[in-house]
């Protein structure tokens, strides 16, 4: 398999106002093509600050991403980013449907093609009806699917989430997830997930990434050896996902005592 996402060394310190905030210290991982990995990691730990880096929405303090063999220095064309506020991230005076379209025009496409992507990526996520409405006709969850959908219209080769469910109710959150399993299997898609819930993160990723506190650095790469095919019951019950969910609990408990990996050739 590929690498797709190379982080090398990745730091980051915010300055200004007089004061320093070391956010990201050493970050290095890398992801393979039509990996889905899950990031966790303590409040405050870093893991938006790590998403902006790699979608080239913050400069890098140090280290290196580099996206298909081109390192990252701004938003790079092959990466399209799901955020937490879907609220604000969709325009309100714009339908549904143009809303999708809307990184597609900035893509050169013309009009017939715009629309036959949208048509596609709202059929995907089960919007294809609420096309013509406006954002805010829609429920919280109808509209993190109409982000979701802007986002695989624009066939990115990597696809970031940063907490994209973390606003909407327990039952709505679990449909999404399985959306985006399910997405992901057709369009074979890379997948980078950042979650606070680590249950979420067991029943999603193949890999689940858990960060130190801050300044943070990689605590473990958790293989997530269970069965291709998840659902909601039958996985988030089996005995593997129990084993699972602890490690990942254990893990963040460590790092929020301030638990590091011993630093290499020590
Ligand atoms: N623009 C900024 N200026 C200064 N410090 C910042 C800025 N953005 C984030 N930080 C600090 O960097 C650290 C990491 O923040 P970040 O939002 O990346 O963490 P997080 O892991 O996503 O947190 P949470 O899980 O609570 O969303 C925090 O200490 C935060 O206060």
């Amino acid at each position: 398999m590929s690498v797709i996402l190379d982080v090398d060394g990745l730091a980051k310190t915010y300055t200004g106002h007089g004061r320093e905030v070391e956010a990201i210290r050493d970050l290095t991982f890398r992801i393979h093509k039509g990996e889905l990995v899950c990031i966790v990691g303590p409040s405050g730990a870093g893991k938006t600050t790590l998403l902006r880096c790699v979608a080239g929405l913050l400069g890098a303090s140090g280290g290196t991403v580099v996206l298909d063999g081109s390192t990252v220095t701004q938003p790079p064309p092959g990466m399209a980013v799901v955020f937490q506020e879907y609220g604000r991230s969709l325009f309100p005076w714009l339908t549904v449907r143009k809303n999708v379209e809307l990184p597609l025009r900035e893509k050169g496409l013309g009009r017939a093609e715009r629309t036959a992507k949208a048509d596609a990526a709202l059929d995907a996520v089960g919007l294809r009806d609420s096309a013509d409405a406006h954002p805010w006709q829609l429920s919280g969850g109808m509209q993190q699917r109409v982000a979701i959908a802007r986002a695989i219209a624009y066939e990115p080769s990597v696809l970031l989430m940063d907490e994209p469910f973390a606003a909407v109710d327990a039952q709505t959150r679990a449909d999404l997830e399985d959306l985006v399993r399910r997405l992901w299997h057709q369009l074979g898609v890379t997948v980078l997930f950042v979650t606070h819930d680590i249950d979420e993160s067991v029943y999603l990723g193949q890999r689940v990434l858990v960060l130190s506190n801050r300044p943070t650095v990689v605590l473990e790469d958790v293989p997530i050896d269970l069965p291709d095919e998840r659902d909601q019951l039958g996985t988030r019950s089996s005995a593997r996902f129990a084993e699972l969910r602890s490690h990942v609990y254990e893990l963040i408990q460590q790092a929020k005592k301030g638990h590091r990996p011993e630093p290499a050739g020590v």
